[in-house]
């Protein structure tokens, strides 16, 4: 017999979510199910499905990412094929939105929640406009692959950059350049990473430096759903790639413009090494019941 879920369809900079609360566990969908509900045609229509778990009620492989006892809340996210993803920068913030407004949490202004993921336990701040993510230690990852995109004149040299899901950032020559690839389908990297990759190409904004901000603009192509108006994870990777290409004097903080919006990323001095952070909106539009 058919089950009805609720469910709330929510975005950060377009990346857009259909967010649902499982708080025991119990209603796990089977990949199948989750591209179904993704399907933009015969579905609700969405980058990546997020389910919220109680962390006390998670399987034994997902209750050993959660090290901290305050993170109440596991976010389980999927691409729109159904894939795993380890980590969603956007994905995390309507996350924490979509508790605050459904009542399952509580978090004050300029207060923090503690949030599992597949990538640890990440802390998210409210801010006045939306919500600031610490994604924790990144890691240069996947070393240099060769990027071939449809419309892309030549292969360009990428860099592999590991922020809790892969990512490889490729700078490109202009913003024509840039508005004229077409990520109808995947770019292909040479070597192929064994875990797939997001893969975002950057353009620095002239001048790359106002005010001690960086700016730059970018699109991607997400693993598991294609091109899409924001990736969080993505904007992160590519601040951090172009500050690695800038060299010393680069600044730690960065304004990423993506098609859906603008997001911030700030790198920091932490206790276990320099972390890096996202922040921007997030925002909850409607809501239904989903037939599974
Ligand atoms: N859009 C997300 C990233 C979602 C996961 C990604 N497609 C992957 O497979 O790693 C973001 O905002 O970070």
């Amino acid at each position: 017999m058919a089950a009805s879920i609720r469910f709330t369809k929510g975005h950060g900079t377009g990346n857009d979510f259909v967010l649902y609360a499982d708080p025991e566990g119990e209603h796990g969908l089977s990949v199948e199910q989750l591209a179904a509900i993704a399907d933009r045609r015969f579905g609700v229509g969405a980058d990546g499905v997020i389910r919220a778990v109680r962390s006390a009620h998670l399987p034994d492989g997902d209750a050993a990412l959660v090290e901290d006892p305050d993170a109440e809340w596991f976010m389980d996210y999927v691409n729109s094929d159904g894939s795993v993803s380890e980590m969603c920068g956007n994905g995390i913030r309507v996350f924490v939105k979509y508790l605050l407004e459904t009542g399952l949490a509580e978090l004050a202004p300029c207060q923090s929640i503690p949030i599992g993921t597949r990538a640890g336990v990440r802390d998210v701040q409210r801010l006045a406009d939306g919500f600031a993510a610490d994604l924790g230690r990144w890691r240069l990852d996947g070393g240099e692959p060769l990027v071939r995109a449809r419309e892309l004149p030549v292969a360009r040299p990428g860099l592999g950059i590991n922020v809790g899901n892969p990512h490889v950032v490729v700078a490109v020559a202009s913003d024509d350049e840039l508005d004229g690839i077409d990520l109808s389908r995947a770019p292909e990297l040479e070597p192929a990473p064994p875990a797939g990759a997001n893969v975002e190409f950057v353009v620095p904004r002239d001048p790359l430096v106002v005010d001690g901000i960086g700016r730059i603009r970018m699109r991607v192509h997400e693993r598991g759903s294609g091109e899409t108006l924001s990736c969080g994870t993505g904007a992160v990777a590519a601040a951090l790639a172009v500050r690695h290409w800038a060299g010393p004097s680069a600044p730690d903080e960065w304004r990423v413009e993506v098609p859906g919006g603008v997001l911030g990323v700030r790198m920091f001095a932490a206790e276990d090494g320099e972390h890096v952070a996202l922040s921007g909106p997030a925002e909850l539009v409607f809501e239904g019941e989903l037939r599974v």
